[in-house]
């Protein structure tokens, strides 16, 4: 009888809970349940709707029992950064902020008046993104000292989620890394960081790594579901566990391409040189005590933006097309400008970039969409350029891997703008990298290189060879 582990994944756009299992020496998966995620405004504040995803939780768990499946386990992955700050009584002091909020406006900046930008590089080896939780503690540190003053326990999104199934507050370390407050050679928290900033560090919880059983479900769960499961720690950090479904792992950099496009290479200690602070590349932890050596790229958030805008009018596979079909359009935006993370509205700020710049101003879906993809497959050749600097090696492949990988188009002119050779898959990687630390955690799997072994010959990965084209 298979071991069955049960992934929750969830990103900016969408969660899904997937069943994995091991038959014949293959991963097998089978959707259980997928569900909407958006940030909503509560109040002044961009958030997220917590209770809601969990109850979405429960709800995938409970379409187990109704098509008569009893998993051995259960393991949580989310977005990065964000978190709960629980009160004495164990309840949340806030809602579930986004990092898209503004309330970390100028936040970067204040903290390097008190922590040099060099030093916190070489600490923590993370980019500087002005959404780190970093920023987001220290905004309530300025703005709400009497919610950090209640706070006793501090749980990232996965952690609060694991803490409702179990009881049990850990904080897990790939995720934590992203927080710009774990010391990149300790591990653990950076109590320096948190002491010059006067955040207090009695919050934070032990941090544990990938595969550990973090415990079962409470009683109180056991009786709503009608079954118990191993609560196991995934990378939860999304990022994370799509890294460890990476097909093509030496020799290539991966593209977890989703909301946010996250490009960058597995590594063995931290670079935390000047150059790689200059290119703002991250050190994010992960599984095995491995590196993620990254950046962030804005991403499709762009064109899920654009489809809002359009009030969902055309598909994704729509909007696709008619970027193909507006093949003498030609501008690019720098993906990666602050005015993109949260726009009123993306096809504008879009237009407005295209004036600034005295460009063709995009006036239909097909035009602004091929704006995107041109300008993220521009941003993406950049960033292997500087990867490939860093490392002083040139790099002969490409795994575009998540929900992007399925826009061929995108995969194509990844291809011909690098001019190296593109995989695209999995698709539900980050999923399928949770499944595999559950079921390394229940010895069903040795270790990693076994795990990819087992993954490289379950997916299928379609590869795209460069045209020779470059776009102007
Ligand atoms: N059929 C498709 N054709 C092209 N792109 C697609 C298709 N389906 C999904 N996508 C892309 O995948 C993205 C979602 O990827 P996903 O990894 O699920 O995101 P996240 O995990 O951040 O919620 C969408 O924003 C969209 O751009
Ligand atoms: C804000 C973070 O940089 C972001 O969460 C990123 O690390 C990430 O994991 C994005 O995952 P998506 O699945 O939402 O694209
Ligand atoms: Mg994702």
């Amino acid at each position: 009888m298979p071991r069955y582990s049960i992934a929750v994944d969830i990103g900016a756009s969408s969660g899904r809970l997937i069943l994995g299992y091991l038959e014949d020496g293959l991963l097998k998966l089978e959707e259980i349940h997928r569900f909407e995620n958006k940030i909503v405004k509560k109040g002044d504040s961009f958030c997220w709707e917590a209770d809601k995803l969990f109850q979405e939780i429960k709800n995938g768990l409970k379409k187990c029992v109704e098509l008569g499946i009893q998993p051995d386990s259960i393991g949580i992955d989310t977005w990065a950064v964000d978190f709960l700050l629980l009160d004495e009584n164990n309840q949340p002091l806030t809602e579930a902020v986004s990092y898209r909020d503004p309330r970390t406006d100028g936040m970067m900046e204040e903290v390097f008046e008190l922590f040099s930008k060099e030093r916190l590089y070489l600490e923590t080896g993370i980019q500087f993104q002005k959404f780190n939780t970093i920023y987001q503690l220290f905004s309530i540190k300025k703005n709400n000292p009497e919610i950090l003053e209640k706070a006793k326990s501090f749980l990232m999104i996965p952690d609060y989620f694991n803490y409702l199934l179990t009881g049990k507050k850990a904080n897990e370390y790939t995720n934590a890394t992203s927080t710009q407050l774990v010391n990149a050679f300790t591990k653990h928290w950076d109590v320096q960081i948190l002491d010059v900033l006067g955040i207090n560090k009695e919050m934070f919880q032990e941090i544990k790594t990938p595969k550990t059983i973090l415990g079962t479900l409470s009683k109180e769960l056991v009786s709503e579901l009608g079954f118990d499961l191993q609560v196991i720690l995934p990378a939860t950090h999304d990022t994370g566990s799509a890294v460890i479904a990476v097909p093509e792992e030496d020799e290539s950099i991966y593209i977890s391409s989703g909301t946010w496009s996250l490009i960058g290479v597995e590594n063995y200690f931290p670079i935390c040189v000047t150059k790689a602070l200059d290119y703002n590349f991250t050190n994010e932890g992960g599984i095995d005590y491995q590196y993620r050596f990254l950046k962030n790229i804005m991403g499709l958030w762009m064109i899920q933006e654009v489809k809002r805008n359009y009030n969902d009018e055309y598909s994704f596979a729509q909007l696709v097309d008619l970027a193909r079909e507006a093949r003498d359009y030609k501008a690019i935006v720098n993906v990666n400008d602050d005015r993109f993370l949260k726009p009123e509205n993306m096809i504008d700020a879009i237009m407005n970039y295209c004036i600034e710049t005295q460009q063709q101003v995009p006036n239909t879906p097909g035009e602004v969409a091929k704006c995107v993809f041109d300008s993220l497959a521009v941003s993406y050749q950049e960033a292997v350029s500087e990867i490939e600097e860093i490392f002083e090696k040139k790099f002969t492949k490409i795994n575009v891997i998540g929900g992007g990988c399925q826009n061929e188009m995108l995969n194509q002119l990844i291809a011909d703008v690098t001019n190296k050779e593109v995989f695209a898959g999995p698709v539900e990687a980050t999923a399928i990298g949770n499944i595999a630390a559950q079921l390394m955690a229940l010895g069903e799997i040795n270790d990693i290189k076994e795990a990819r072994s087992i993954i490289k010959d379950s997916f299928e990965v379609k590869k795209y060879l460069p045209a020779q084209q470059v776009i102007s």
